[in-house]
């Protein structure tokens, strides 16, 4: 079977994007938009893409960085097929395996912005990072910092050669947690005075919001052979999304110097970020979050067999409209209005978005996607929400395991296993606690700060309740305690 490169070719245009991560997010979202925009606002831009931590980056080699972002879902009331083979991807280099090459990015006199995403763990400082020429720093921030140096050198402090960074990683306030990592850098590195003040007067971080369900490379072999035939190529990249796009970008002074946005492509420039953030994230990814470990235990394996479901639609139900909603800042007719969006966007038949995929790295999600709207509905109602609550032990119970797997713990649910995936210091914890009982396992994950910022055993009732979740899960099975739970009032 042919490959994609026997059918479409790369077009060379001037790099404008330096963008940080190779993941199927970012292939489905800013090389799709961007290619958009250079097919029908003349944007002229190409993107240099590199991969962060990994020294992976043979499948961008053999297909010449060409890959297809397939959409598949319902646009305007009908089912809406596209298959966009990329064409803007300039380059593609290893950070740690390619440092020089990296650096010399930095040389490129038409990069105006860096867009990184690097999950939620990638925004980070760490002190054991050395100031040394040659070698990568450990993160991402530390990188940014060593390339935008070389840059500040390269050009001598000119101030039209300093860049824009537009992180989309799903943390609060992204613009400034980067800003604030890369001044740690800067300061602990003792670098002179001039650059400082380059990156702080004339370099812009702007924190942005993202949305799109992006699912990649197909799980099952018989939808990849579909795929393929369908596509009449192969394509080791091949991208799964749905057609649903949204960027907000937390400067409207912005939209001047970047004209990307289009109908297929919807890029929004503002100064109240804020608005937007909380509503995807309570509400989009808080349900995620809330639904999902306890949905997979209980049998389920992807979103849409959650909302064929009705005891598991019921519980999401109560909980978006019940228990999230209320504390989204915005009157309840535009909230309402996303959820439904949301809901539709969820029932989607033609992406397949995979219950375990959402479950990685469930310790911090649930810290930044659930539990300010458990505080919030607590200071509202001055009763524990009780599905909010419920997720909580939901998530204790997918994670109670003692068995290690390769840089994961195994689970069971029934006779099957499954992977827990977390940061390695999060599971070494989880795995010295799993064994005790219901009680003091609850306890002592809830009172481990480092998971959730504070103790949450402080919270009133809430470490009892959870080990009411977990004692009635264990004794009822999981899917039967959803069950008991939606007919209570
Ligand atoms: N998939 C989606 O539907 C979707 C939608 C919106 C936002 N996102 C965000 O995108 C992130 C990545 O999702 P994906 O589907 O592209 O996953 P992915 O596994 O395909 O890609 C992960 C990327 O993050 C990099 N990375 C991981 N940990 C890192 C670290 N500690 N430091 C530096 N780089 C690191 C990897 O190198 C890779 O580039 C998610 O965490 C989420 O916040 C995903
Ligand atoms: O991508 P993650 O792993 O951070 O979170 C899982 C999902 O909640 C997320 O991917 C959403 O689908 C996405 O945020 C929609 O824009």
């Amino acid at each position: 079977m042919k490959n994609v490169k026997d059918v479409s070719s790369r077009v060379s245009r001037p790099v404008k994007i330096l963008q940080i991560g190779e993941g199927n997010f970012l292939r489905a979202f800013i090389e799709y938009g961007i290619d958009i925009a250079n097919e029908t606002l003349d944007y002229n831009g190409n993107v240099a893409m590199v991969v962060p931590r990994s020294p992976k980056k043979e499948a961008f080699d053999k297909q010449d960085n060409l890959y297809t972002v397939c959409l598949r879902g319902q646009k305007n009331g009908s089912v809406y097929r596209e298959n966009r083979i990329i064409t803007c991807v300039e380059t593609v280099v290893s950070a740690n395996y390619d440092f020089s090459g990296f650096l010399r990015l930095a040389h490129m006199d038409t990069l105006e912005f860096v867009i990184s995403n690097t999950t939620d763990a990638g925004i980070l400082f760490d002190d054991t990072d050395q100031p040394l020429p040659d070698t990568p720093a450990n993160t991402f921030p530390g990188k940014l910092t060593q390339f935008l140096y070389e840059r500040y050198r390269f050009f001598k402090g000119a101030a039209d050669k300093a860049l824009t960074m537009l992180p989309v990683e799903l943390i609060d306030n992204n613009g400034e947690a980067l800003k604030t990592c890369v001044f740690q850098y800067i300061d602990v590195w003792q670098m002179e005075a001039d650059f400082r003040n380059w990156v702080d007067t004339k370099c812009a971080f702007v924190s942005t919001l993202v949305d799109r369900i992006v699912t990649g490379y197909p799980k099952e072999e018989e939808e990849i052979a579909a795929m393929y035939e369908e596509l009449g190529y192969e394509d080791e990249l091949l991208d799964i999304a749905e057609p649903f796009n949204s960027w907000v970008i937390g400067a409207a002074s912005l939209k001047e110097k970047f004209p990307v946005s289009s109908p297929q492509w919807q890029v929004e420039f503002t100064d109240d970020l804020e608005t937007y953030r909380e509503r995807k994230i309570r509400i989009l990814n808080g349900a995620h979050t809330s639904m999902v470990l306890g949905a997979y235990l209980a049998g389920k394996e992807y979103v849409g067999d959650c909302m064929a479901d009705p005891v598991i639609r019921r519980q999401l139900d109560q909980s978006v409209y019940g228990e999230i909603i209320p504390t989204v800042h915005m009157s309840r007719e535009k909230a309402e209005a996303f959820a439904a969006d949301v809901y539709e966007r969820f029932e989607n038949p033609f992406v397949k978005h995979a219950l375990l995929s959402i479950s990685l790295n469930s310790i911090a999600k649930w810290k930044g996607r659930v539990l300010p709207t458990l505080k919030d509905s607590i200071a509202q109602t001055g009763r524990l929400p009780k599905w909010l609550t419920y997720s909580l032990a939901a998530l204790l119970a997918f994670y109670r395991s003692e068995h290690k797997g390769d840089g994961c713990l195994i689970g069971n649910r029934g006779t099957a296993v499954y992977e827990i995936h977390d940061e390695p210091d999060n599971l070494a914890f989880v795995c010295t606690h799993a064994g005790l009982a219901a009680a003091d396992y609850v306890r002592a994950m809830m009172a481990h700060a480092s998971f959730w910022g504070e103790d949450l055993t402080r919270i009133a009732g809430l470490a009892e309740a959870v080990t009411a979740h977990l004692e009635r899960m264990a004794e009822i099975g999981v899917k039967a305690h959803i069950a008991e739970l939606g007919e209570q009032v």
